[in-house]
């Protein structure tokens, strides 16, 4: 049986200025899929995450995630939709601690929200509790919840990265979005991360990659999608895409 579609977007255009960054760029995502979107520099991935994350308003596209239309109009209600996403530069509550940095991705969820919790009503102290044991267990998921109450800043870069992608499995998305998660790590790290990403796929969770490290996309992703000067070049499964002759000259030719 074919699996439900998780992220259907259609027709994602988007200009700066003269500049057309994206030009009718489609997406589908199967529900467990590792998807990767890779492409050379300012191919225009991150403006597809930003766009489809409500960073940036986009000129024309079609929204789907988990069969309802979605407004990609702010980052707040994209996240309530369901998709998480990490960014290319780690953006953490420096100085709280790790547990501290999850329990708030958690919040998205919970009917007490922020404010719920400040003002420490009964019922918010036990939904508080609650969210500490979520927090711990997802820190424990991701491999670090020996350093819950150490300030986040203190943790290691690849611990850093782990605890991001903690943060957005809090908010039980439908769609984890992951911009360059392996960006610095070293080869240890990335292998760790590899491991991660294949831990969470097999909870049946469904990824968005994008990233620079060809080598680990073709080996992790199930399907992808070649961006380059805004432009879809190739859609399919690595050993299809790593053959086309427009990606490798997209990759190998003098062009960037
Ligand atoms: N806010 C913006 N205003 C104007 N131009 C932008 C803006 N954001 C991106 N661009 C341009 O859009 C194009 C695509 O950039 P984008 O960052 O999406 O590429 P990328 O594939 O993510 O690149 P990289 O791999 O280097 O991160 C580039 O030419 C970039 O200069």
């Amino acid at each position: 049986m074919e699996r439900p579609v998780i992220l259907n977007i259609a027709g994602v255009t988007k200009r700066f200025g003269g500049l057309q960054a994206l030009s009718d760029v489609s997406v589908k995502i199967m529900q467990g899929q590792i998807y990767g979107l890779i492409g050379p520099n300012g191919a225009g991935k991150t403006t597809f995450f930003n766009v489809i994350t409500g960073l940036y308003q986009p000129d024309s596209g079609t929204f789907e995630l988990a069969g309802k239309p979605y407004s990609p109009s702010a980052p707040h209600e994209v996240a309530k939709a369901g998709i998480a996403r990490t960014f290319q530069n780690i953006r953490l509550f420096s100085e709280m601690t790790a547990l501290e940095n999850v329990m708030v991705g958690r919040h998205v969820r919970t009917r007490q929200g922020v404010l719920g919790a400040i003002l420490q009503h009964r019922a918010a102290r036990e939904e508080e509790a609650a969210i500490r044991n979520r927090a711990m267990e997802l820190l424990d998921f991701v491999g670090i919840a020996q350093f819950a109450h150490r300030t986040s800043r203190h943790l290691s870069y690849g611990d850093q990265r782990r605890l991001e992608i903690a943060r957005a499995l809090a908010t039980e998305p439908q769609l984890l979005a992951l911009d360059e998660p392996a960006a610095g790590m070293n080869a240890t790290e990335k292998l760790a991360l590899r491991e991660l990403l294949l831990k969470i796929k097999a909870e049946g969770k469904t990824i968005l990659l994008i990233e620079h490290d060809v080598k680990l996309v073709m080996g992790l992703c199930d399907r992808l999608t070649v961006l380059d000067y805004g432009k879809p070049i190739a859609e399919g499964i690595p050993a299809e895409v790593q053959k086309n002759p427009a990606v490798i000259e997209a990759y190998l030719g003098g062009g960037h």
